[in-house]
């Protein structure tokens, strides 16, 4: 049997993902074009998501029919998609572009059943996978019956085990024996754990962010466990949520934040003056937004993703840390990460590390898999590299993540159990 690479075979935890940034691009395809069956085939045996010419073939293709259909402009999307350094807006427009094809009931169940497994597959052992409740007139969806329908997805997982509902009331645990490790060769049959976070739209109102977080009270016992507020960091206001953040919390919910991922420097003092519970991105903090951070010993999810990086917040983020670089602004405003990729190492490295080193909590996480084509396991596969960490260290950051994650004490300790006998098992230590 061919050995399986150490760091997809490693135990890990994602906490932050969002569903409609982790939808598999033969999926998008198949919505979009239902009559090119032998597409199906011919996608499931090509890894899509290692080969960015075709990922963005494809994305044009299904802008074209959209546009044809008159949905969206054409020209207003199309040298978005030819790229592969994205823009921030441009990273946002993908996503608008996404949300057409999956908002209704029968796709969000089907990307969330795929989602999960896709993660399971790669032996993540706990997810926490967050989404936003939309209300689509046009297609009779209302946040509520939106979740219902990613809950109908996360009952059809069938080729793993998983858990993902607060087993007090006995309700939602599937699969049979519930056994994570085989004795003999380590662990071949994963459970998965999963629990949800409801996203807040920074483009939406008061109101709307009011009815998510109450939906999320109601489906407490259904395994949601916390709040997000994502969307485009340059629009609206996240002032704007507050009450809404602040009746989660009070009402037991835990909350996360995008914070930090444009240079809005008194938004990022203010999220963070909040302490939330954990917080997303952080890659505009100047100097006393740093060590506030750092005082504040909030878990920090951390972008080393180079795709994930925009331009324009790279070159503020780096001056802010007292970095110089002098970036290639091509004629879409865009920095050439591409041609800086060994410099962009070596800064996330200080980044990175100057939280590693300080033993700050920090967590690697995909965010979005589809559209920035990675995985988990390529995300802690560039870590290792970048911040010459070995697999024990690696193993370890994947277990601390436990102890950030929002999931019911009981489960974590069995998740924390899971590591440290697969530690002895699988010897990490080398
Ligand atoms: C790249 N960095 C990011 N920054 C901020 N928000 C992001 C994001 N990546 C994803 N989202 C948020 O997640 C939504 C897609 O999943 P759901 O429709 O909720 O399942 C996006 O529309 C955006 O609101
Ligand atoms: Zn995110």
């Amino acid at each position: 049997m061919e050995m399986m690479d150490w760091w997809v075979s490693m135990p890990k935890v994602e906490l932050h993902a969002h569903l409609n940034g982790s939808v598999r691009n033969s999926t998008l395809l198949i919505i979009l074009i239902p009559s090119f069956d032998f597409l199906h085939f011919h996608l499931l045996a090509f890894e899509l998501r290692e080969d960015l010419t075709k990922f963005e073939l494809y994305y044009r293709e299904l802008a074209k029919e959209l546009g044809e259909k008159g949905i969206i402009v054409f020209s207003e999307v199309e040298h978005v998609i030819l790229k592969n350094d994205r823009s921030l807006t441009e990273v946002f427009k993908l996503f608008d572009l996404i949300h057409i094809l999956t908002t209704d009931h029968a796709t969000v169940t089907r990307i969330t059943k795929e989602v999960v497994e896709d993660f399971a597959a790669e032996n993540v052992v706990y997810l926490e996978l967050r989404t936003t409740p939309k209300r689509n007139d046009s297609r009779g969806m209302s946040k509520r019956s939106y979740m219902e329908a990613v809950i109908e997805g996360l009952r059809k997982v069938d080729v793993f085990d998983i858990d993902f509902a607060s087993t007090k009331n006995g309700l939602e645990e599937k699969g049979k024996s519930g056994q994570m490790i085989d004795d003999c060769v380590g662990f071949s049959r994963t459970k998965i754990y999963v629990r949800l976070l409801l996203s807040i739209d920074r483009r939406e109102t008061l109101a709307a962010a009011m009815e998510t977080v109450k939906l999320a009270l109601e489906m407490k016992d259904l395994g949601v466990v916390g709040i997000d507020l994502s969307g485009n960091p340059k629009v609206g206001e996240w002032i704007t949520f507050l009450p809404a953040l602040r009746f989660a919390r009070e009402q037991g919910l835990r909350v996360t934040l995008h914070c930090g991922e444009v240079p809005n420097q008194e938004e990022i003092h203010a999220m963070l003056d909040f302490l939330p519970e954990r917080i997303g991105h952080a890659c505009c903090l100047e100097e006393d937004a740093w060590r506030k951070l750092k005082n504040s010993k909030i878990p920090a999810q951390v972008p080393h993703n180079l795709s994930s990086w925009s331009g324009e917040s790279f070159v503020v983020w780096a001056s802010g840390l007292g970095l110089h670089i002098t970036p290639e602004i091509d004629s879409c405003n865009n920095l050439g990460l591409m041609g800086n990729a060994g410099l962009l190492l070596s800064i996330i490295f200080n980044f990175a590390a100057d939280l590693y080193n300080t033993n700050h909590p920090l967590i690697l996480c995909t965010d979005d898999t589809g559209v920035f084509s990675t995985s988990l396991s390529k995300e802690y596969a560039i870590a290792a590299t970048a911040f010459g960490l070995g697999k024990k260290e690696m193993f370890q950051l994947a277990r601390t993540a436990v102890e950030y994650s929002f999931v019911e004490e009981q489960v974590a300790s069995k998740l924390k159990d899971l590591f440290d006998l697969l530690d002895k098992s699988l010897a990490y230590n080398d």
